[in-house]
């Protein structure tokens, strides 16, 4: 008999993450055995069922013959069981966001964490030229800031190993290493259940405690009685049983509401594992329904959906708002009930015409009178602080007056872009928002155009903030110098509220300088003219990168550099790291609580100088690329997998290639830790800058940076994450200061894409942190080195 080519495909599926055929055959059968030889659910999402299974099982016999070794000995026994696709599957560190590691877990200590190289490593400072071969303090020699000698620690940060203590410094004790149980077992992410959740977008929803879950009473049969077994039954006008929809139950009809606009009501169904199941149309979904209600409970035919969750909206809407009171309490009986009255073909006219599309079309509700358009702030250009700030501060004369017809470079030399009411200068030169004038500053950014402006709290923000408009054709709003379009081609869910803004804008409290006085003569070209890549001798702004500029003619970012970059984010324990002294890492120090953690490590990472207002080339200088913004053909677009939106090229890139910055609110880790203790997101957007803090003494609170993408951001936002061999690879630019708290994080393609490919970066995420603030998402991105590979979902099958 011809082997079953599903057991083929699958054992070749497990060759290629390097899984020899004895391991897989018996847990593929336990599988088999377990599934009820339901190979959909064991071929779903490239075998990771059975990979996790093998990986348990693999686990659980090394568990076994590992004594629990002493603390010291803790590197010699993460070495001993790692295996190199091991260590690429988990070495790579929560780069997204700060960290929090667990401290019983040996991940955090892995020193993949954000990373970057000293903007000073190319002109080789002491002790820093070999730091994985001489660990030692890092001075700078740049910026305000000089590193206190007792502050850093450049040391070698491999995976899995505890940093050694070095005399004189502050690291971690003894007793805060974990346990070597918990390090050398590679955990589960938390179990988030996305497959249950269907995707809908960066909405708000309400903590667990305070959401509004009603369970869903047993259904009722078509006659109005209950089966009383859980399962779906109604009649037809004969009293004939329909079909019978077996092992589906009612789960819980969840109002998770918010501070921020919309309303989401969503409805879960148990389907208990219904072979071959697929997600139905909705439109299909609508109709069966109708035809069943109309058989069943009588309604005319004017009795639709679409009117009922209208009404359910409404009803929401008038009790949330309190402009109806809240009725008492139902008995255990009375939902039934109410659910029956509910379909009597009345539909109230009333609140049907209540600002509410009837035609809702999609399963997310909305709430309309909470979801009022940002007010447009009439703020003239010529409030703009010029002098104080010490910047130029033209238009980036890409209005809507000025786009369309400039392809020149914009915000070459307009630095700042906000109203002067809104902001001012401390004594140090810090640009900062004044009270409540900050909170709708950023929704000014058509009337005023520059690079750094100052955003709203979202969580502050009234309702229906977040109900940003989008235009399908170019959500940029004709902010970018191309359009790029949005579509969705899987399912209904609507585009994300957010609003587009081009360039970075201060949240609150960061420290941004951008003051020409900061630029001394060594970071600029005065001297040069036209474009710095043609003189003969590369100019200052080449000395970042080793006297070369980092682009080619073509535009393209040079392989050496290019490489550098990928090798840093695929293989983070080669390069530099730098870990902050005991107590004093910004990201540990945000966490409120006494406790604070020892550093996770940041990469050293490589950075890119592009020419700027102090230089004397032109716009079209090959040594400014970032900052002329977008210009690649992309599209927003749904994922078919579960990723929910994502971005894709519609033209083929070469390899090098400028595709997009990550845009959106510079804040401080604190003020990123606060909003995220607020907010619990189904997707998060943001990212740390924390790329040469290794040349920095201790951070302030304020010169700790990130950027937050969720409200305010641009394409980037929307680009997924794939473990290892991603498209992308973000590099650190620096443009409008060479203060390196702040700076722009550009993306590259790191090998040639083709037209339509899903653009991706590896977030450098780390799937074990279970304690980080920002929950790890379960990881779909398909990639063979997929660090996401062990599944909790495989506990359902072995316990
Ligand atoms: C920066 S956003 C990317 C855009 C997002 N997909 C959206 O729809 O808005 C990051 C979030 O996207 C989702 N995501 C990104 N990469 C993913 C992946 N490989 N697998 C599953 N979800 C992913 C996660 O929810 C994550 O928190």
């Amino acid at each position: 008999m011809p082997p079953n080519p599903r057991v083929v495909m699958a054992f070749r599926a497990m060759k290629e993450l390097g899984i020899a055929e004895d391991a897989v055959k018996p847990v593929l059968k336990d599988l088999l055995r377990a599934y009820e030889k339901n190979w959909e659910l064991i071929e779903e999402d490239n075998y990771r069922v059975l990979a996790d299974a093998i990986f348990d099982q693999e686990d659980n016999k090394k568990v076994d013959q590992t004594k629990i070794p002493e603390i010291n000995n803790v590197n010699n026994v993460v070495e001993d069981v790692r295996k190199p696709d091991e260590f690429r599957r988990t070495s790579k560190k929560f780069r997204l966001k700060y960290q929090d590691h667990a401290g019983e877990d040996l991940e955090g200590y892995s020193g993949g964490s954000s990373s970057k190289r000293s903007k000073n490593d190319n002109r080789g400072p002491p002790g820093t030229s070999d730091p994985q071969q001489h660990p030692e303090k890092v001075n700078s020699s740049k910026g305000k800031h000089h590193a206190s000698s007792k502050s850093l620690v450049v040391r070698e940060s491999c995976h899995l190993k505890e940093p050694k203590s070095e005399p004189g410094l502050d690291i971690y004790t003894q007793k805060e290493v974990p346990s070597t149980v918990t390090l050398i077992k590679p955990k589960d992410e938390p179990f988030t259940d996305d497959l249950n959740n269907k995707f809908s977008g960066p909405i708000t929803v309400i903590p667990p405690e305070k959401r509004n879950v009603l369970q869903i009473p047993e259904p009722l049969s078509g006659n109005g009685k209950s089966r009383g077994d859980g399962l779906l039954t109604s009649s037809d006008d004969t009293g004939n049983q329909l079909a019978s929809v077996s092992q589906v139950s009612c789960g819980s009809m969840d109002i998770a509401s918010i501070s921020i606009g919309d309303i989401q009501i969503s409805m879960k169904c148990n389907y208990v594992g219904r072979p071959g199941f697929h997600t139905p149309n909705l439109d299909g979904v609508m109709k069966l329904v109708e035809d069943k209600c109309r058989s069943a409970y009588n309604v005319d035919s004017s009795f639709s959906v679409a009117k009922l969750m209208t009404d359910i909206c409404n009803a929401c809407v008038e009790l949330g708002s309190g402009t109806a009171s809240e009725p008492q309490k139902q008995d255990s009986q009375r939902g039934p009930v109410k659910a029956q009255e509910a379909f009597t073909g009345k539909v109230n006219e009333e609140t049907v015409n209540a600002g509410i599309p009837a035609d809702l079309g999609s399963l997310d509700f909305v709430a309309s009178e909470f979801l009022r358009e940002p007010v447009p702030l009439d703020v003239p250009t010529d409030s703009i602080h010029t002098d104080q700030i010490g910047a130029v501060c033209g238009d980036r004369s890409e209005t809507d007056s000025g786009k369309g017809q400039d392809d020149e470079v914009p915000g070459v030399t307009s630095p700042l872009e906000a109203p002067s009411a809104l902001v001012h200068q401390d004594q140090n030169g810090l640009i900062n928002s004044d009270g409540e004038n900050e909170k709708i500053s950023s929704q000014g950014q058509n009337d005023v155009t520059s690079e750094i402006k100052i955003a709203a709290d979202p969580a502050d923000a009234p309702s229906g903030f977040l109900k940003a408009t989008y235009d399908a054709d170019d959500i940029t709003k004709g902010q970018e110098k191309v359009k790029i379009s949005l579509v969705n081609e899987v399912d209904s869910t609507p585009p994300p509220p957010f609003f587009y803004v081009p360039r970075n804008i201060i949240f609150q409290k960061a420290y941004v300088d951008v003051s020409l006085a900061r630029i001394g003569d060594v970071d600029c070209c005065p001297d040069c003219d036209d474009d710095c890549l043609s003189a003969k001798i590369p100019c200052a702004c080449a000395l970042e990168t080793g006297g070369e500029f980092a682009y080619t003619s073509d535009g393209l970012v040079k392989e050496s550099i290019l490489e550098e970059c990928i090798s840093m984010n695929r293989d983070p324990k080669k390069h530099c790291q730098f870990y902050c002294k005991d107590k004093e890492c910004p990201i540990e120090r945000s966490k409120s609580g006494d406790m604070v953690e020892p550093c996770k490590g940041h990469l050293v990472r490589k950075f890119i100088k592009e020419c700027w207002s102090k230089c004397g080339c032109g716009r079209y200088c090959g040594n400014r690329l970032v900052q002329r913004g977008i210009t690649r053909n992309l599209q927003v677009f749904m994922t078919p997998k579960g990723k929910g939106w994502g971005l894709r090229t519609l033209e083929d890139l070469p390899k090098g290639a400028f595709v997009c910055e990550y845009v959106g609110e510079i804040l401080t880790n604190a003020e990123l830790f606060e909003r995220n203790m607020k907010n619990t997101l189904k997707h998060s957007y943001p990212v740390l800058l924390d790329a040469d803090w290794a040349s920095e003494k201790v951070l302030k609170d304020e010169e700790a940076l990130c950027l937050d993408a969720t409200t305010f951001g641009n394409v980037a936002r929307f680009i997924n994450h794939r473990c290892f061999d991603s498209n992308m690879v973000e590099i650190p630019v620096e443009v409008e200061t060479p203060d390196r708290h702040y700076y722009r994080l550009a993306f590259f393609t790191t090998r040639d894409v083709a037209a339509m490919e899903e653009l991706t970066w590896d977030y450098g995420i780390d799937f074990d942190d279970r304690k980080h603030p920002v929950k790890a998402f379960r990881c779909s991105c398909g990639s063979k080195f997929c660090r996401n590979m062990k599944r909790p979902r495989r506990r359902r099958i072995y316990t």
